[in-house]
């Protein structure tokens, strides 16, 4: 690695601003990728009739055991050999990284105005076993301080906006928790964009009934061990990383019997991780839009938002930027994955140096 200055046009002040990023020195690949072939949405929500189906059968329909198991994009599936993914798909592997391209997406940005879009966990702080302390390091806050300085930059994350605000701690930023559904900006003394005191709740009316399902499901999943229920205040997630395989099943009935009482409530499925969601259409990409607009470049060609997230949830804003022809998706995983991003990234550190 070694330290670059990058010139990137800043379009609001009409003039060139250097910024010393640690970067590789293989950096400047003169590699142009090809357009990447559409892909397919890579939404991954289990619907409750699948759901129920999965979960009817318990242990023995392995259906659902494999979906949670699937839900790590760590794990390459044993029967498929990389290079045979790679024969069969050639998509999913077809997206450069994006440290070799920096210079190109840097230079594609010229003359507009970079705004910035990270995921939390997986993106800005590696996974770990205990959600509570998913921190992210010094040397990651310095940098995503550095990249606030120069563009607008958004943290957007399943978790509870409060919690993600006590690991990253820079009040320079917007954030958007609970999967986007609670939108908050910097403080009008501490931003510099027009509309910076910006605050959206569009799932407010769920705020009851989130609070109430997460005791339910506090108490009824207490005797598994490992079952961790998270409050992200308009979604609850229920963790099972640390949760032997063979009780996967039990643990997934248990939240079937409590999703049953809630039609309004849906499930997503993240890393090791079930999400309970209301069903309003509203998800990360559909914050990314909103704080564009809040941000004056709803309709604008002078902007370009890149977005740098690793799950499945972070695929709903990669199909924004992909249907909008603007902007970049970059995908944070270790192994080849079906994606709507356009370029890749293999770990937090990665992420890191690109920002
Ligand atoms: O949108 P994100 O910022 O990626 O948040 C998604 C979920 O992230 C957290 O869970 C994940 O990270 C944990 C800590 O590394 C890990 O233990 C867990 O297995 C992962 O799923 C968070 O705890 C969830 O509430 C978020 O929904």
């Amino acid at each position: 690695m070694t330290n670059q200055n990058v010139v990137v046009p800043d379009a609001k002040q009409g003039i060139d601003i250097t910024i010393t990023m640690a970067l590789p020195k293989s950096l400047f690949s003169p590699a142009v990728p090809e357009p990447l072939p559409a892909a397919p949405g890579g939404y991954f929500t289990i619907t409750r009739k699948r759901f129920t189906k999965m979960t009817e059968t318990g242990g023995k329909n392995s259906s659902w055991v494999d979906s949670m198991r699937d839900s790590s994009p760590t794990r390459v599936k044993s029967t498929t050999s990389l290079s045979e993914t790679e024969d069969k798909n050639s998509r999913i592997v077809n997206h450069p990284s994006a440290l070799n391209m920096f210079e190109q997406i840097v230079q594609g940005s010229k003359g507009k105005q970079i705004v910035m879009f990270l995921d939390y966990d997986g993106t800005l702080s590696p996974i770990v076993e205990d959600p509570d302390r998913a921190f992210m390091t010094n040397e990651m806050r310095e940098a995503v301080k550095d990249v606030a300085r120069y563009f607008p930059t958004a943290i957007v994350t399943g978790r509870c906006r409060n919690k993600v605000y006590s690991f990253v701690r820079l009040s320079e930023l917007y954030y958007a928790g609970s999967h986007g559904m609670d939108i908050k900006g910097p403080s009008k003394n501490n931003c510099k964009y027009k509309k910076g005191g910006v605050l959206f709740q569009p799932a407010s009316e769920f705020l009851p009934m989130i609070d109430e399902v997460y005791n339910i499901l506090l108490e009824r999943t207490k005797s598994i061990p490992g079952a961790k229920v998270e409050n992200n205040k308009f979604c609850a997630s229920v963790h099972f990383r640390c949760v032997e395989e063979k009780m996967w099943a039990i643990l997934a009935e248990q939240v079937r019997s409590v999703l049953s009482d809630y039609p309004k409530l849906r499930l997503t499925q993240g890393r090791k991780v079930l999400e309970i969601r209301p069903t309003i259409k509203w998800d990360k990409g559909k914050a990314l839009e909103f704080l564009l607009e809040s941000l004056g470049y709803a309709n604008s060609t002078d902007v370009l938002p890149l977005y740098i997230g690793d799950d499945q949830t972070d695929e709903d804003a990669f199909k924004v930027l992909r249907n909008r022809g603007q902007g970049l998706g970059i995908l944070v995983s270790k192994v080849p994955k079906e994606t709507n991003a356009s370029y890749s990234l293999q770990d937090p550190k990665e992420a890191s140096s690109l920002t």
